[in-house]
């Protein structure tokens, strides 16, 4: 690939309305080439919508899409971006009646399959079945191999690796994690963040249709790494707990712990707390969970999230 090459993903104030329901609006990002980038948000969001408008599903109400440089409004530019993408949907379905074989032989003639005979290995599934007689899992093996077999460039997926046991997960995390190496690109929407923080470059986070944060994992977990959580003899407001690098402090209201999100100042924390009479007090490293729950914020669609029942909602 040359470096006049186009960015495999580029969004320009995206925008896509239902009537009146907001799908996505103002989406601006720029997917670069050789990343994984993660897109997450609650139930709702706008991912599929985004997803749909890339892959020419939907039309834009507004704003301009464009998959490997290619316009997505434009029938013969799209064609022309599928031919180099690989796109694994969240529900997978193929002709019940075709076996496995015919499946990959379709798409093989459609777009190549150089990679097929290596993928089956490490995806195996019963070629001689028909698709019917498929396995949930089975399925998604058999779309993997689809999507993946002529080595496109870029990669679109939506929920990434839901139905999969955490053997075949951890073969698919490092396919895609050679793609990188070999400069090729991976989008994907997930639920999951385990698997956001084991394979993401960056994370984009949607949020009632809008972009509210774009950036790497380790960035995240950087602007409020640190949680404190305390209790005082004391019932101070929140506010009063407050200092530079805490992003947040909240109060829970079933025994009026007080949780602080803050970057690592330890000593401006115990200045701080030093005016009061501790009884409890436990600092611990924030999760991508506690993080994401922020960006979240109030909901409770954080589904492999620990319950963190605490009243720091932003
Ligand atoms: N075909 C449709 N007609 C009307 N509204 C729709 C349609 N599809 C999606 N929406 C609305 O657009 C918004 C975004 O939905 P979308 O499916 O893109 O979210 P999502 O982030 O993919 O959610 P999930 O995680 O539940 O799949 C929601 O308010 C949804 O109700």
């Amino acid at each position: 690939m040359s470096s006049a090459e186009p960015q495999p993903i580029e969004l320009e104030s995206l925008t896509k309305y239902y009537g009146d329901v907001r799908g996505v609006e103002d989406l601006t990002f720029t997917v670069d080439r050789g990343e994984i980038i993660g897109f997450l948000g609650p139930n709702g969001a706008g991912k599929s919508t985004a997803i749909h408008v890339l892959l020419g599903l939907l039309k834009p109400t507004d704003g301009t899409a464009s998959l490997l440089g290619r316009d997505v409004t434009d029938r013969a530019e799209l064609r022309d971006a599928k031919r180099r993408l690989g796109y694994l949907p969240s529900d997978v379905t193929f002709y019940d009646r075709v076996m496995g074989a015919a499946v990959l032989d379709h798409f093989g003639r459609l777009r190549g399959d150089e990679r097929r005979a290596e993928l089956l290995e490490r995806f195996p599934v019963p070629l001689d079945r028909t698709v019917k007689a498929y396995s949930s899992g089975n399925r998604q093996k058999l779309a993997i191999v689809a999507a993946f077999m002529h080595e496109p460039d870029l990669a679109i997926m939506d929920e990434l690796t839901s139905g999969l046991d955490p053997l075949v997960q951890n073969e698919f995390y490092e396919l895609l994690e050679e793609r990188r190496d070999a400069g090729r690109t991976s989008f994907f929407s997930s639920h999951i963040l385990s698997e956001v923080r084991r394979v993401c470059d960056r994370v984009g986070i949607i949020r009632n249709g809008r972009l509210i944060e774009l950036n790497t994992v380790e960035n995240i977990l950087a602007e409020g790494g640190t949680i404190a959580t305390v209790r005082l003899a004391e019932a101070p407001p929140p506010a009063a707990l407050e200092f530079p690098g805490v992003a947040r402090v909240g109060r829970r209201d079933g025994d009026g712990r007080y949780r602080l999100v803050l970057a690592r100042e330890f000593d401006a924390l115990i200045e701080r707390l030093s005016k009061y009479t501790v009884l409890e007090l436990e600092v611990r490293e924030a999760s991508i969970e506690d993080v994401l729950m922020h960006f979240y914020g109030g909901t409770d669609e954080v589904p492999d999230s620990p319950a963190s029942g605490n009243g720091a909602s932003p």
